[in-house]
C-alpha cells in the first residue's frame, strides 16, 4: 500500500455522520451509524448481505432521506434531497452498474447528464477533459473515441470513475468496484482507487472481497443488521474481520473482543 500524505486522525473529517438512522416502514435498514471520512483516506465498508450498505451509500448519494441523525459536509449540518445535491455539496457516486451507454463513446459517457453544461457541445474540449481525467488515473483506455461495449471490465470501471471525477469531488464512493473482475483488472482498478485517494478525495468502497479490502483500504468499517460493527486497521485478520460481520458467538473473534474488553483498548478492533 502506497503511503497517502496525510493522517487521517490529524485533519477535520469531509463528511461526518452521527447517529444516522433509516427505516423502511417497519423495517430498520441502519441504526445510529457513526462514519467519519477524511480527505486522503479509503475507508472500505464491508458487512453481510443485507447489512445496510447499500442503504448507507444511498443516503450520501440522495437518493435516500435519513429518518433521524446528522450528516456533516465539512463541517456543516446538510439535508441532501435528491442526487444532485450530493453531486452539488462535492459527493459523487459510482453505483455497480456503472450506467454506461454502451453505443456512446468514451468521451460522450463521460459528459453523459452534463448537458446543460457549458463545454457539452464542443467536442474538441469534451474530448480534451476527458483525456485529462484519464491520465490522472493513469488509465489505459485505447481510444477515447471507443464505444464503452469494446471496453473491458476494468475499463468501464475507469471510465465510470473518470466521470465521477468531472465535477472536482470530495468524496467518491464506489459500490463494489472489482465485482465480477479478474485478478489484473482487479489490481488496475484498485491502483486506480489509492490513486483517487493519492488526489485528496475521501473514497469510500463497498467491497465483499477481504483481499481488495485489505491491499487498499486504510479503515475498514464494518456493518452489521444496519448498526456500527467495528472499525479495523487494514492488518486485521480474516478471522477477525468475518466475526464482527456475521457477528459469530463463540469463535476466536468474540473470545479476543471480551479479552480485550477486560483489559486496555488495543489498536485492533474498536467496535
Ligand atoms: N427500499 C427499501 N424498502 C424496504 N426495505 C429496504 C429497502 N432498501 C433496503 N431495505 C432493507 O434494508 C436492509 C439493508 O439493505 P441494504 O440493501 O442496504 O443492505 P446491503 O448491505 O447493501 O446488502 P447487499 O450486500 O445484499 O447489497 C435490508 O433488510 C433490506 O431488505
Amino acid at each position: 500500500m502506497t503511503e497517502h500524505p496525510t493522517n487521517p486522525n490529524e485533519t477535520e473529517a469531509i463528511l461526518s455522520l452521527k447517529g444516522v438512522s433509516k427505516n423502511f416502514g417497519a423495517v430498520s435498514a441502519l441504526t445510529d451509524i457513526e462514519l467519519d471520512i477524511h480527505p486522503g483516506e479509503i475507508v472500505a465498508l464491508v458487512g453481510d448481505n443485507g447489512a445496510g450498505k447499500s442503504t448507507l451509500v444511498k443516503i450520501l448519494a440522495g437518493v435516500h432521506q435519513p429518518t433521524s441523525g446528522t450528516i456533516r459536509f465539512e463541517g456543516q449540518p446538510v439535508t441532501m434531497n435528491g442526487p444532485a445535491d450530493a453531486l452539488k455539496l462535492g459527493i459523487a457516486t459510482v453505483f455497480q452498474d456503472l450506467a454506461l451507454c454502451e453505443n456512446l463513446d468514451v468521451v460522450a459517457n463521460i459528459f453523459l447528464g452534463q448537458e446543460k453544461n457549458a463545454w457539452h457541445l464542443d467536442e474538441v474540449a469534451m474530448e480534451v477533459r476527458s483525456w485529462e481525467l484519464l491520465n490522472e488515473l493513469a488509465a489505459r483506455i485505447p481510444s477515447v473515441r471507443e464505444p464503452i461495449a469494446s471496453l473491458s471490465g476494468g475499463q468501464r470501471q475507469t471510465v465510470a470513475i473518470a466521470r465521477s471525477l468531472l465535477l472536482e469531488p470530495k468524496i467518491i464512493m464506489l459500490d463494489e468496484p472489482t465485482a465480477a473482475l479478474g485478478v489484473a483488472q482487479t489490481a488496475e482498478v484498485l491502483n486506480l482507487v489509492e490513486r483517487v485517494r493519492d488526489k485528496g478525495l475521501g473514497v469510500i468502497m463497498i467491497s465483499h472481497n477481504m483481499e481488495d479490502v485489505r491491499a487498499v483500504a486504510d479503515r475498514i468499517v464494518v456493518l452489521r443488521l444496519g448498526r456500527n460493527n467495528g472499525v479495523f486497521a487494514p492488518d486485521a485478520s480474516n478471522e477477525e474481520l468475518v466475526g464482527a460481520i456475521t457477528g459469530a458467538a463463540d469463535n476466536a473473534v468474540s473470545r479476543r473482543a471480551s479479552r480485550l474488553s477486560s483489559s486496555a483498548p488495543s489498536e485492533g478492533a474498536r467496535p
